[in-house]
């Protein structure tokens, strides 16, 4: 195996504003400041994976406009494999615009441009058929599915951050080793907004292991034999900006190290939690030093309802 994660999905250059308030309709509000950043749920967890030491290969696209040299040049520096990535000529890169207030309230707007999207045919095998895990957002719908079924009969485990409800996503979950969404995913997909009713109806659906996250209310995981919720690590948030997308790729380290899912559970709760302390979602990783040391001194409630 040459890659502990192979990822596939969605890749935007966030537009990060940070704004006293948020204008009401028709008025206007003066930008505090603002920065550029590339984000996506799956490159943000790749890239909280490589940081924290496993080899990672990105399958993406983006267009041939000016954010396009930018994305390839900051995913191949964070040591991202792009051979099966591409950027397609006469398109334009996936954009989104991140208003974030004082209270650390966020507005976005994205345009993810499925114009370049990679299809079924584009995707490399060879890359996908060497990975201990493939990590999906569900789009676009046919090649996650692709995807999911060549890793699925590799061996490899496939996880999915759901993140909002997508088309076709009922198909790709019985293909899921892991499965990750926010609350808000279970209300769209079950109708429900108890957390353990859900919980329940997503490992009936294929899924060994699976988190719902809900913000400051902590996180809660699922296996056969674990019904586990950790509270939110205290911190004086910036910005929510890829919480879960940084939360999902910490649960998958701990998943690759082998960690029992208490440890797991934790180690991504805190993680999650210490990026919303700074502005954006890559340049506000923690670092293992900084995770592993709230980990030994602060103490997490983790409830168990088995
Ligand atoms: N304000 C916060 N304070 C502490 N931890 C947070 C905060 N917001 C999010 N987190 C952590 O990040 C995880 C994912 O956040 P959540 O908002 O549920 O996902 P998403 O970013 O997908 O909307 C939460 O389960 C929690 O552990
Ligand atoms: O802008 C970014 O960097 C992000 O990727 C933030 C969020 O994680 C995605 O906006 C979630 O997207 P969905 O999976 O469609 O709900």
């Amino acid at each position: 195996m040459n890659y502990d994660v192979v990822g596939l999905g969605t890749v935007v250059v966030d537009h990060l504003v940070l704004l006293s308030h948020h204008p009401v309709q028709d008025a206007k509000t003066n930008i505090i400041s603002d920065a550029y950043q590339i984000g996506g749920p799956v490159p943000t967890a790749q890239v909280m994976l490589s940081r924290l030491g496993k080899q990672c290969a990105f399958l993406g696209s983006w267009g041939d406009d000016q954010y396009g040299p930018l994305i390839a040049e900051e995913l191949a520096a964070e040591n991202l494999d792009l051979t099966g990535s591409r950027q397609l000529p006469g398109t334009r890169s996936g954009y989104a615009q991140v208003w974030i207030d004082e209270s650390a309230s966020t507005r976005t707007i994205a345009c993810y441009r499925p114009e370049h999207w990679l299809q079924p045919a584009d995707l490399d095998e060879s890359i996908l058929t060497q990975a201990h895990a493939v990590h999906l957002d569900g789009w676009p719908q046919a090649t996650c599915l692709h995807a999911a079924q060549i890793a699925q009969q590799a061996g490899a485990k496939v996880c999915l951050d759901a993140g909002s409800l997508k088309p076709g996503m009922e198909e790709l979950i019985p293909y899921l080793n892991v499965m990750n969404c926010p609350r808000r995913f279970i209300t769209e997909y079950l109708d429900t907004d108890d957390i353990q009713t859900a919980g329940a109806e997503l490992l009936q659906q294929g899924p060994d292991l699976v988190t719902i996250t809900d913000g400051v209310n902590g996180a809660w995981l699922f296996t056969e034999s674990n019904r586990l919720h950790c509270e939110a690590l205290p911190v004086l948030s910036l910005d929510t900006t890829g919480a879960g997308d940084v939360f999902s790729g910490a649960l998958l380290y701990g998943i690759l190290e082998d960690w029992p899912v208490e440890r797991t559970l934790k180690f991504a709760c805190i993680t999650a939690a210490l990026k919303c302390e700074r502005l954006g979602n890559r340049e506000a990783l923690p670092t293992l030093a900084e995770i592993e040391a709230v980990l030994q001194t602060k103490k997490l409630r983790l409830s168990r309802w088995d």
